[in-house]
């Protein structure tokens, strides 16, 4: 494959990017925090001053941006993606944003004769460090076809799911659970501890059961003390439970335990702790200060 383009340099794409340099592309980057590219740079890459320079240079180019709003800057805005897609340039948007976003963008480029693929991701910043995600595309299938060398790089197993939007609500369905089993488990651990129990024995308890998970496993042990580092940070995890529970609105599906989660990490943000890891919802708990 070709020359590779990056959009955005955050835990993620950064991680990404980092892997695609490893194993021996020529990655172009731009991030809307041109400093951010330094690091990048040094590691090989080469840095296009606007979305717009990317696209023209790169017949390839990923994108991995915060929100909807931020997927639809960079496509739509001056200097944005729409100047120069045209017939002969790809463009992956692996953000998590919701279906109809992921169509906006989808429309706009290939009414210009471009081809669209979303594939959105799981796994966290490890998983983007190690190539190890989980790869949820959809949208044009000889792109995914195309990029498959590039998924390969990036993630341990890529699912083509069909047309665009696909990828987008699978994402917020995994996402939406992820986020209702945290906030049971930081429930579960702070009723260990005030129930007199040591929470290291209930972490060693759930990690021999039916429940035992990798999450639980990796975050457990932080939690318990009051630290957390970001690595999926929390106000994108409320924004994905708000974007899951449109998708449950459009779909008339009840769903009052991610209601509930929801307002768990709302009262997170209030709290301030919006940009540390998602188990910092763990202190609306821990600190007493929950709105249960
Ligand atoms: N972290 C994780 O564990 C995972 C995250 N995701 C998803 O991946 C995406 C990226 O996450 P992550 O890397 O953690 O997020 P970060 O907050 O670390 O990075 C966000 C990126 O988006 C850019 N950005 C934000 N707003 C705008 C805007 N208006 N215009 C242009 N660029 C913008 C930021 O640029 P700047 O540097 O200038 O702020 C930065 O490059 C999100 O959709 C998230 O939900 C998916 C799986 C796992
Ligand atoms: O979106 C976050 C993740 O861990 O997956």
């Amino acid at each position: 494959m070709e020359e590779i383009g990056f959009l955005g340099l955050g835990i993620m794409g950064k991680a990404m990017s980092m892997n695609l340099l490893s194993h021996g592309f020529k990655v172009t980057v731009w991030n809307r925090t041109l400093s951010r590219c330094d690091e990048l740079v040094e590691h090989g890459a080469t840095i296009g001053e606007t979305p717009a320079a990317v696209i023209k240079k790169c017949k390839y180019t990923i994108a991995m941006l915060s929100d909807p709003a931020a997927a639809l800057s960079v496509v739509f805005d001056k200097d944005g993606v729409l100047e120069q897609i045209g017939t002969g340039k790809n463009y992956i948007d692996m953000s998590t944003v919701d279906a109809e976003t992921s169509s906006k963008i989808s429309e706009a480029i290939t009414s210009k004769g471009g081809c669209f693929l979303e594939a959105p991701v799981s796994g966290s910043k490890k998983p983007a460090e190690d190539g190890q995600l989980v790869i949820l595309a959809a949208g044009e299938r000889a792109l995914y076809d195309a990029a498959l060398p590039v998924f390969d790089v990036l993630g341990k197993k890529s699912f083509f799911l069909g047309q665009v939007g696909n990828g987008a609500k699978m994402k917020l369905v995994v996402n939406m659970t992820m986020g209702s089993m945290m906030n049971a488990f930081s429930e579960g651990i702070v009723l260990a501890d005030k129930s007199g129990l040591n929470p290291q024995t209930l972490l060693d308890v759930l990690d021999l059961g039916a429940i035992a998970n990798p999450m639980f496993k990796m975050k457990g042990p932080s939690m318990i003390q009051g630290s957390y580092p970001p690595a999926f940070p929390l106000k994108h995890q409320q924004k994905d439970m708000r974007l899951a529970l449109a998708l449950g609105d459009e779909n008339s599906v009840a769903m009052p335990v991610a209601a509930a989660s929801n307002e768990a990490f709302k009262k997170a943000r209030s709290m301030g702790l919006g940009d540390l890891d998602f188990s910092a919802v763990h202190e609306t708990v821990a600190s007493g200060k929950g709105s249960s």
